[in-house]
């Protein structure tokens, strides 16, 4: 992708001077919305999604369904409100050519799409996708019947041989590395001739509510799935062959990336509400009401939505995040900013995310005058008075963000490339001044 020169220009992080007052509309969820359109392309009619994300991640996504034949259309949704994508699944078509960015979503969940393709789909994407583990993915897919061309290296980029239908059944993968293997498989597993079991052989395996996510978006739409939760055995899931329905289907906010205006709350002593909180999710950022009150704050879900209000203490946190990892940035920042040290355990898994997170925050809490350590599994946060300078991003949407959490208690941060930050929230530049300007947003 060409790099526009202003994107990479440095962004003076906000710096107001008191409480943070707000209300934020936190546009929809990547992890629902990519679940969501591979789903209604694989069903057995036409589907809507509404309130869909629109950002890197999620245009990759349509895109690559696109390419294969599947019918993305724009529209309103069938009640008439709200913006919509109508799905219309059709025989998946190769050859084509997948541009998976660095969308770890996109380049593990349409492999197993492309084996049901009735031609080569090549996959190919940013320079990061080729460091990206997706052996599990790989192998697993070979196990289950299908063709692979790749350099052996259990990466990006490859070609999968698609072959119009996949013969699917038992496979044994290593999801430590990501828990997108174990969601790759299943989500496809419907459409394979005898479904698909998967057993997780490794030790640990992270992102646990995003592997509930895939579940019950599966049992939403008729799948028939058993997991470890539902009396089957530990780390195995089995998925039924059978069709899929199309749905309504409107997308959640997305929980993660309402993590940083919910520490702007807690860093400024101020209140932000974000509207739409769902009662129940699988998202993983619905664990920020828990984590973010024992770091000093409170908050209520109200028919107003979730109003998360600081005390004006930010308290360090000793926490295994494995399974919440894609918060482990903007923890970070706040635990940088607080009254006591933190620990933040279970996460090395994040060496192979979107950049080595925990090299990154801990190069970059430094230079500003922090103290922070990597471990064999996380960081160890001691907090410092910090000063300004530059917060590099590397390409990474939640290092931006966490910058920016650090902008709003730190004067003269200046953030390079907030751009990247179009990967899962292309409008964050614009709702972060907004919220701190005008104090109520909305789309
Ligand atoms: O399935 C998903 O939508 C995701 C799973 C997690 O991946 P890992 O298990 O690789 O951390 C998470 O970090 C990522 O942001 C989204
Ligand atoms: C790890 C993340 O993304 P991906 O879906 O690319 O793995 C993330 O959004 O924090």
């Amino acid at each position: 992708m060409p790099v526009n020169p202003a994107d990479t220009a440095l962004w003076p992080a906000p710096h107001p001077g008191g409480a943070v007052n707000a209300t934020v509309q936190v546009p929809g969820s990547k992890s629902v919305t990519n679940r969501a359109l591979l789903l209604a392309a694989l069903a057995a009619e036409p589907g809507w999604l509404r309130r869909p994300l629109r950002s890197r991640d999620t245009l990759l996504m349509a895109g690559a369904l696109r390419a294969m034949g599947v019918g993305i259309e724009e529209g309103v949704g069938p009640d008439g409100s709200g913006e919509a994508w109508r799905v219309i699944p059709s025989g998946l078509r190769g050859p084509a050519t997948v541009d998976v960015g660095n969308a770890g979503t996109v380049m593990r969940f349409l492999p197993p799409v492309a084996t049901l393709a009735d031609g080569p789909i090549r996959f190919d994407g940013d320079p990061r996708s080729y460091e990206r583990p997706l052996h599990g993915v790989i192998d697993g897919l070979r196990a289950l019947g299908a063709r692979i061309d790749d350099d052996g290296r259990g990466a990006l980029p490859l070609t999968v041989q698609g072959g119009g239908a996949l013969e699917g059944g038992p496979v044994e993968i290593d999801a430590s590395s990501s828990s997108q293997f174990v969601s790759a498989l299943l989500l496809s597993g419907p459409r394979f001739n005898q479904g698909v079991e998967v057993r997780h052989t490794g030790s640990t395996l992270p992102s646990m509510p995003h592997i509930r996510m895939t579940v019950d978006m599966l049992r939403s739409i008729g799948a028939q799935v058993d997991t470890p939760e539902s009396g089957g055995e530990p780390n195995v899931w089995r998925v039924t062959p059978g069709a899929l329905l199309g749905r309504d289907l409107t997308i959640e906010p997305d929980l993660s990336n309402a993590q940083p205006f919910l520490a702007a709350a807690l860093v400024t002593g101020g209140t932000v509400v974000v509207p739409d909180w769902p009662a129940r999710t699988t998202q993983p950022g619905d664990r920020l009401r828990e984590i973010f009150t024992e770091m000093g704050g409170s908050c209520e879900l109200t028919d107003r939505g979730l109003e998360f209000t600081g005390s004006g203490s930010v308290h360090g946190i000793d926490v295994d995040l494995g399974e919440v990892g894609e918060l482990t940035p903007g923890i970070a920042a706040v635990a940088a900013l607080a009254d006591s040290p933190s620990t933040l355990r279970g996460v090395a898994h994040l060496r192979l995310h979107e950049t080595d997170r925990l090299a990154a925050l801990t190069k970059e809490i430094n230079e500003l005058g922090g103290d922070v350590t990597e471990t064999a599994d996380g960081l160890r946060i001691r907090p410092r008075p910090l000063h300004g300078g530059i917060f590099h991003t590397y390409d990474d949407h939640r290092m931006a963000t966490a910058g920016a959490i650090i902008g709003l208690a730190v004067d003269g941060v200046r953030i390079e490339n907030v751009a990247t930050t179009a990967k899962t929230l292309p409008d964050f530049p614009d709702l972060w001044t907004g919220m701190l300007g005008t104090g109520t947003l909305g789309n």
